[in-house]
């Protein structure tokens, strides 16, 4: 995990050290590119020449320019083929490197907590800007190094025919730069404006999808279509302007070429001794030679819209973690229930009105304690303070061993606190596939017997038809196929799982009939002494099954 906050001048240089397994395939690629560009730069030269020897002067090609060719397009053909397929890996392998980092970074950031934050905006993110990096470092890195090696290559070649014939292919590679130079900025801002747009459309399409419920209830189909209709001419009209404006500076630079390959060939021409047959070899290798070289150029002065995504990333991968500090390393793993040691936390969402005024708890290891009060009083604030998804703005929070070892929680390391302790909330994610796939989050390598186990201890048996596939029943897209109250149970048996030290439930009974809750209240009293239990409810029923209860004041 990566917690630095400096952003590099050069986003693009900054996120290098994200694919640092990458590099040796990344020079390998561009090595082969070159090979291959090689390879066809040399077939363009003897196939003209060859063509050239046998129209001007009806001669047959000795053996071995033969033999140079067929070897070149054999190698071409194999390069080629072995290009795509290490690139295509390669960029795989990149897409899921600043992936994690991205999620690593969301994760540590924790989106919910910015009223800023938009998940659309963090999805397009991830997505577009990171496959249009994939590209950029998988393929487009490894291009330029190869065109640039190969022009100055093609310069050295060319010096021994005379300077004017060298130098005309340099005027070139300036007229190229001078002509792609004055469409700079507007060729960024329109990039930006494209993909601005497709930012919009994403946040419009999570809200859509996130409120499809609220769209059919309030029939707001029609108007949910319009907007995204809109959205997407947007993008639409952006990117039509964006081509157009890509077209012609495409036209100018093929002009330059040409123009080059018309130096090059007149300066050719007036050197005396160079025999005229190699001429039409030498428009051909300027011309294979100048076509990647103009892309390049083309590519180097497009890169804006490029540091705009690898600035977008970098800051997703940069997200300070909420406490700021290095991660923990300290292995804190006792045997048994953990206490818990609340001091004067407080806690203050980016809007700056208090969430949590100053909260001190005491939770004795194996006790199980409820905590109630008003609503908006900071009780989830507080279980998710507890369980470390955000760090409190001052105070402090301990786990205490039964032996009355105390510890800074936050001075655990993440895996370690994360074997220990856990929470349950009212609308904790179930993800789309079966049973197992879904308890294997917590725990990947649960057996399936372990998983009817936790299933069964939080109340809820895989009995009946309905589960006739048992853990390999598929339970839909965010759980869609779960009643609420079975949900809450489903969700407190992959917390289960863990056995965890401290199990902190928020709301877990709000959803449940009087008799599911009845069963949620029995599985607590089973499991209360091996684990510690903190139970944020507003019912007085769940709380009147703990040990005591704490009301947190306003
Ligand atoms: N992500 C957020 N950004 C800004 N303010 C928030 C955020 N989440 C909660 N709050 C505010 O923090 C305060 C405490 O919220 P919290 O959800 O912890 O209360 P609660 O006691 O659990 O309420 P309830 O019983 O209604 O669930 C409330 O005033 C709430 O509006």
């Amino acid at each position: 995990m990566i917690s630095t906050t400096r952003t590099p001048r050069n986003p693009l240089l900054g996120l290098i050290p994200h694919m640092s397994g990458e590099w040796a395939a990344i020079v390998w690629t561009a090595a082969v590119g070159i090979l291959n560009n090689l390879a066809l730069i040399v077939l363009a030269v003897i196939g003209s020449y060859m063509v050239a020897l046998a129209v001007m002067r009806q001669e047959v090609a000795a053996p071995v320019w033969w033999f140079v060719g067929i070897a070149a397009v054999v190698l071409r053909a194999v390069l080629t083929w072995h290009e795509m397929d290490t690139s295509h890996s390669i960029a795989y392998r990149i897409l899921a490197a600043l992936r994690m980092a991205l999620f690593d970074g969301f994760a540590r950031g924790v989106p919910s907590r910015k009223p800023g934050q938009h998940t659309g905006k963090l999805a397009a993110t991830a997505m577009g800007d990171v496959e249009k990096l994939e590209f950029f470092y998988a393929h487009t890195v490894a291009q330029l190094a190869g065109s640039a090696i190969l022009f100055i290559a093609g310069v050295a070649f060319l010096l021994p025919l005379g300077p004017e014939v060298a130098g005309a292919l340099l005027l070139g590679f300036a007229a190229l730069v001078a002509v792609t130079l004055p469409g700079l900025r507007r060729g960024a801002r329109l990039g930006a404006r494209v993909q601005q747009a497709r930012s919009a459309v994403s946040v419009l399409a999570v809200d859509l999808l996130a409120g499809t419920r609220e769209i059919l209830g309030f029939g707001l189909q029609e108007h949910a279509q319009r907007q995204l209709a809109e959205r997407s001419l947007v993008v639409d009209a952006g990117q039509r302007k964006l081509s157009s404006f890509l077209a012609l500076a495409g036209s100018l630079r093929e002009l330059c070429v040409l123009g080059t390959v018309v130096a090059v060939f007149l300066a050719a021409i007036s050197k005396p001794g160079l025999d005229a047959v190699w001429l039409p070899a030498l428009v051909a290798g300027t011309l294979t030679l100048l076509a990647p070289v103009a892309e390049g150029v083309a590519t180097v002065t497009q890169l804006q819209p490029h540091r705009a995504s690898a600035q977008r990333v970098l800051e997703g991968i940069s997200l300070p973690s909420d406490r700021g500090v290095a991660p923990a390393v300290l292995e804190f793993d006792p045997n048994g229930p953990l206490g818990v040691e609340v001091k004067n936390l407080q806690f203050t969402y980016d809007d700056g009105q208090p969430a949590l005024r100053p909260t001190s708890l005491s939770v004795a290891p194996g006790e199980h304690v409820g905590i109630s009060g008003r609503s908006g009083a900071g009780k989830t604030t507080l279980a998710r303070l507890l369980v470390r998804l955000w760090a409190p703005d001052s105070g402090s929070i301990s786990l205490v061993s039964r032996d009355g070892r105390e510890v800074d929680a936050w001075a655990v390391s993440e895996a370690s606190f994360r074997r220990m302790v856990t929470l349950v909330e009212q609308d904790s994610p179930v993800f789309h596939g079966s049973v197992l796939d879904n308890m294997r989050l917590a725990c990947p390598n649960v057996t399936a017997s372990e998983v009817l186990e936790a299933l069964e201890r939080a109340g809820l048996p895989l009995t009946g038809d309905r589960w006739a596939e048992g853990v390999d029943t598929v339970i839909g897209e965010q759980g869609m196929s779960l009643s609420g109250g079975e949900r809450a149970r489903f969700c407190l048996a992959r917390a289960l799982l863990i056995k965890p030290r401290i199990l902190v439930l928020d709301e877990t009974s709000a959803s449940l009939d009087p008799a599911s809750e009845q069963a949620l209240v029995k599985t607590l009293g089973a499991i209360a002494g091996e684990t510690t239990i903190i139970t944020v409810s507003h019912r007085e029923s769940t709380l009147a099954a703990c040990d005591r209860r704490v009301h947190l004041a306003d």
